[in-house]
């Protein structure tokens, strides 16, 4: 593997400490702007700063195809990868709008689409055009899915070096929440039937097909719970790849993670298992519908912030939460002591 993982910064705990004594001395009851104040803690210590700053964002669209939805394991046709690509470049899709409203930089990448697309704004970074049908192959070759962490790895570089304090990773593949189930069950080693959901929304009927769709494959596959490359390699997906490479980066830089929905979650799993630290920079910023994603968080380590009953990815619930990461340090930046605003402390 081209890039090395083994640099990802220890927490600033000192830091940490600093903020919490401080926390303590603003104009508020000790404790009452909750996990405000536990979220102002841990952008402290992730960017060894007493007043973190996390403007502007950067949003990274992940795109790409799954050879796996010609066994009808979604609720939409294949080509949907490619037209909201084109809808992303339009500024049409939901992740254009909520990435407007917080003043993002957001950058499209074609790790991976079943088909051409030209576009100026569009970061082309295709490996190949869709993963293998892994009920029947291999998704990709273990080289492709090293090169797909690495293009995500540049491209969190890239956006970083364009001034992004933090990052939100997005996706797009239909297809992709069978890939995600797939990997999360044989790292969770949990029975398939209680991770997998309705994705775009199958029927019920579909849904028992895709759980048995999956189990089959893992039995075919066998792939190695210890080896994330061979996971990716041998179920999937690019855009998935390309996504938890994006966040080794984050946390090399010392950049904060918006984690978003199942399928980033699912990333931020393979993240881990190619180097552990990448979780101390990780916020799990919503609660995905996926049943999987209550499974994937906790392998994390970590509590959403919302739960708003969203099953979209893209990176929008990540995108909604970061006003409140946000608010977290505008209280540290921006709140009044008790000694500076002349109000009585506690008795
Ligand atoms: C129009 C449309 C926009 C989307 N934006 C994100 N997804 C989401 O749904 C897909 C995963 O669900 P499944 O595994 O059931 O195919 C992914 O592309 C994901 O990003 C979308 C899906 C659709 C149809
Ligand atoms: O939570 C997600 O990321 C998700 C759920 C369903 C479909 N697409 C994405």
């Amino acid at each position: 593997m081209r890039v090395q993982f083994d640099s990802i910064p220890k927490l600033n705990k000192e830091m940490g400490l600093l903020v919490t004594e401080y926390i303590n001395t603003l104009t508020k009851p000790v404790g009452s702007l909750g996990r405000l104040e536990e979220l102002a803690i841990s952008l402290a210590e992730m960017k060894g700063e007493a007043f973190p700053n996390v403007t502007k964002p950067g949003v990274l669209v992940f795109a790409a195809d799954h050879g796996i939805t010609a066994e009808g394991v979604s609720a939409y046709p294949q080509e949907v990868t490619k037209q909201m690509v084109q809808n992303f470049l339009q500024g049409g899709a939901a992740i254009n709008v909520f990435s407007r409203e917080i003043g993002a930089l957001l950058e499209i990448i074609d790790i991976g689409v079943a088909g051409d697309i030209e576009h100026e704004r569009l970061i082309d970074k295709k490996i190949r055009y869709g993963t293998a049908n892994f009920y029947k192959e291999d998704a990709m070759t273990s080289e492709e899915a090293e090169s797909a962490i690495n293009i995500g790895y540049d491209q969190a570089v890239e956006i970083i070096n364009k001034g992004a304090e933090c990052l939100i990773l997005g996706e797009m593949g239909i297809g992709n929440t069978t890939a995600s189930s797939a990997i999360l069950a044989v790292l969770s080693n949990k029975d398939v039937s209680t991770l997998v959901g309705k994705g775009t929304g199958i029927s019920d009927e579909q849904l028992q097909y895709k759980v048995n769709i999956i189990k089959e494959s893992i039995e075919k596959r066998n792939p190695n719970p210890l080896d994330p490359i061979d996971m990716i390699a041998k179920m999937g997906g690019l855009e998935i790849a390309g996504m938890a490479g994006a966040m080794l980066a984050a946390a090399t830089y010392r950049k904060p993670i918006l984690v978003d929905g199942f399928i980033c979650t699912v990333a931020a799993l393979l993240a881990k298992s190619i180097s552990s630290t990448v979780v101390d920079y990780m916020i799990v910023t919503h609660r995905s519908v996926e049943p999987g994603h209550q499974v994937a968080s906790s392998l994390l380590g970590k509590k959403p912030i919302l739960d708003l009953g969203l099953r979209l990815g893209e990176g929008t619930g990540a995108a909604i939460a970061y006003p409140i990461v946000k608010s977290a340090t505008l209280m540290l930046k921006e709140m009044a002591t008790f000694q500076s605003a002349g109000v009585s402390n506690k008795n």
